[in-house]
């Protein structure tokens, strides 16, 4: 019998897999329609910012991504393990450090798995203190501890360096970055700061009256450089995308 002769079989495209399947998702409070049948897709490992106007409803999505809010019509799919940090870190303040960390852990938290993940985030000298004694940036990484020791698949960061000085967020900043490497958890990056959106994610949404109105992919090498052309021509792109004219102060 003839020998076959051994093929190249093209490999099939294999979709990475979903971490956020959002279709179809509108939410309204009173008579404003916030989300208007918005479409929103992030895949494994991926790292997401979302930017748009204040007020526009990027918290609204979060928090309906955080299972925080069920008021809504459409279909979202996000995985089972999921954290969320917020602006202000939220800390019990009769609970020490640790304890807060590992709070409400699904099987009961350790004291050791506490002290891994805030040594991680750099404060594992903390772990035994009052949150009150915590510096902003101190609290808003035990903050992300909290939010690591859940292992997530997805980590839902809300404006977490807004409240920030600005030497202490461009370390929080350099933290999630690596974090983010480090772990491969999907991250969605709600944030009012172009320039954070281009330095930390792989794409940028841009949410515009209740859908995403734009997507800005960042192919620039990390670590980025914000004198990069190309890193500004993205962020003029996307100040566009916001009504805020390229060079000036001025609303389009
Ligand atoms: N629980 C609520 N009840 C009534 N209105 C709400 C509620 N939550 C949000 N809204 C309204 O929905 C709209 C979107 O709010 P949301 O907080 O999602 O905006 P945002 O884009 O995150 O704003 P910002 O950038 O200022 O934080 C706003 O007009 C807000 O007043």
């Amino acid at each position: 019998m003839k020998k076959a002769t051994p093929q190249v079989v093209p490999a099939p495209v294999i979709e990475p897999a979903a971490a956020v399947r959002v279709r179809g998702l509108s939410r309204r409070f009173g008579s404003r329609d916030v989300l208007q049948n918005l479409d929103v897709d992030i895949v494994a490992g991926e790292f997401v910012a979302l930017l748009g106007a204040s007020g526009c409803g990027k918290s609204t999505l979060l928090r309906i991504l955080a299972d925080l809010d069920r008021e809504f019509t459409g279909a979202v799919e996000v995985p089972q393990r999921r954290a969320v940090a917020f602006q202000a870190p939220r800390l019990l303040p009769w609970k020490t450090v640790w304890r807060n960390v590992v709070l409400g852990l699904p099987g009961g938290g350790g004291r050791k798995r506490a002290l891994e993940a805030l040594e991680e985030v750099g404060i594992g000298h903390r772990a035994e203190q009052w949150p009150k004694v915590l510096s902003g940036g101190e609290a808003q990484r035990a903050s992300l501890a909290r939010a690591l020791v859940r292992e997530p698949d997805l980590l839902l960061l809300d404006e977490p360096f807004a409240a920030l000085d600005a030497l202490t967020r461009i370390k929080a900043q350099e933290l999630v970055g690596e974090l983010w490497q480090r772990h491969g958890c999907a991250v969605l990056l709600v944030t009012h700061d172009v320039e954070e959106a281009v330095l930390l994610s792989d794409r940028v949404l841009v949410m515009k009256d209740g859908i995403i109105a734009h997507e800005e992919i960042i192919d620039l090498p990390r670590p980025r450089d914000v004198a990069d052309p190309a890193f500004a021509k993205i962020r003029g792109n996307l100040l566009d995308w916001l009504g805020v004219r390229h060079g000036t102060h001025g609303n389009s």
